[in-house]
Parts: C-alpha cells; structure tokens; sequence
C-alpha cells in the first residue's frame, strides 16, 4: 500500500496548459480505465482550472434516457478530484452540492469546466459546470475539499493490496 500511495503522491507535479492530467488509479470509479462500471473520465488542464468532454452511458441511467443525478455528482466530484493535481497535494470532498438545471441526457456528450473559487487555510472552495455544446448550462456545482495527508487514503486498502 506504501508503494502504491508514494506513487500516487508523484501524479502531483507540473502540468502544462491542455495536458491530460492523470487518473486517480485504476479503479477509480469516475477516472479508472479498469473499472467496467466506471465514468471513465478524461480531465485536461484548463488555464487554472480542469476542463474535460463527457458522455454518459445506459450504466449510468436514472429515468429513461436521462442520466441518474448520483451518476452526474460523481463525475462531477472526480473532475474536482483531478482539479487536486494543480493543486499540489491531496484533499477529500467534504460538502458537495448540486443544482441540477436540465435533464442530463445519455448519449450526449457535455463539456465540464471546474475550477477553484477561493483557498482559506486548509479548505478549497471549488465550483463547476456542465454545459451542452450550444452553451447552456445543465448542471452547476460547488463543493468545499479539505487538504489532507496522502496517508488519509492509508484507511483502505484496495483488495490485493497489502495493508503494510
Ligand atoms: C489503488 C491504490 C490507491 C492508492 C492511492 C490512492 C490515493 C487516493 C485516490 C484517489 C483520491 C482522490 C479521488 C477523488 C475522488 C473525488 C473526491 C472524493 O470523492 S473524496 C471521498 C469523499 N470524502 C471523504 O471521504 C471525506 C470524509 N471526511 C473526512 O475524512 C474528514 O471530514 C476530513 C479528514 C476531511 C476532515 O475532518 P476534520 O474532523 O479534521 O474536520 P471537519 O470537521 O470535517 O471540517 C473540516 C473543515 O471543513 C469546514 N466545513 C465543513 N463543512 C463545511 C461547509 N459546508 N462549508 C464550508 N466549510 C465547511 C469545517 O468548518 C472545517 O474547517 P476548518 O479547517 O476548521 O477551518
């Protein structure tokens, strides 16, 4: 496990404008290329902030043809964890919020925008957007993470993984 967090914590380093940042690992469930249930999310940086395209499948339904708004709230909630990698260090989502402005549709493809809005001490106050390609607003979000020690993520170990 002390193996697998001293490499995560190399993913915080310089990114260029429009890089494609890294996932968070694996299985990730927003950003991992190994999980079948998983967003599969692909975030660029963006000046300062994170930017990414994105279409929902029918793994992710709620209502017919509509996106379910947990499935909204975790790519939106990942695309904030990728936000992190500008950031220099670790932080966990300690309040997420939501306004969900129209219907997510599966099949159509969003353009994501976050960015951070203010850093007081060890809380970033961050907030993001989907948009439709024409330009108007789906969902808008804002959320507080809280910086913590890569070894906060020492609580769970992944299975195979030795807890060492
Ligand atoms: C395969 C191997 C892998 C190896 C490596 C893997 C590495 C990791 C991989 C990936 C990571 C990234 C993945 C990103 C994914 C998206 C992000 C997520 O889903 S994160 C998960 C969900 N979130 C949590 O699980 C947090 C659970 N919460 C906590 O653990 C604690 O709350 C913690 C440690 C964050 C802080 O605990 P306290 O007890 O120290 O403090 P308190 O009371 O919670 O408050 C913190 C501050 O927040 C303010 N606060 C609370 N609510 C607020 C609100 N609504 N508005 C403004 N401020 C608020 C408070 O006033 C306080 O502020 P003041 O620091 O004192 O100034």
């Amino acid at each position: 496990m002390q193996a697998l967090l001293a490499m995560w914590a190399e993913k915080f380093t310089v990114y260029p404008d429009g890089a494609e940042l890294p996932t968070h690992h694996d299985h990730c469930l927003g950003c991992g290329p190994n999980n079948p249930h998983g967003h599969h999310l692909r975030a660029l940086r963006h000046g300062d902030g994170v930017q990414a395209w994105h279409t929902f499948d029918n793994r992710h339904v709620g209502a017919p043809g509509i996106v379910h708004g947990g499935a909204v709230a975790t790519v939106v909630d990942d695309l904030y964890g990728c936000l992190l990698f500008l950031e220099g260090g670790p932080a966990v989502t300690r309040q997420l919020t939501i306004e969900y402005l129209a219907p997510v549709l599966i099949g159509a493809e969003y353009r994501l925008q976050a960015d951070v809005v203010r850093r007081e001490g060890r809380k970033l106050f961050v907030a993001a957007r989907a948009t439709e390609p024409a330009g108007r607003a789906v969902i808008t979000s804002t959320a507080v993470f809280v910086k913590v020690s890569v070894e906060h993520f020492a609580q769970g170990s992944p299975p195979g993984v030795p807890a060492d």
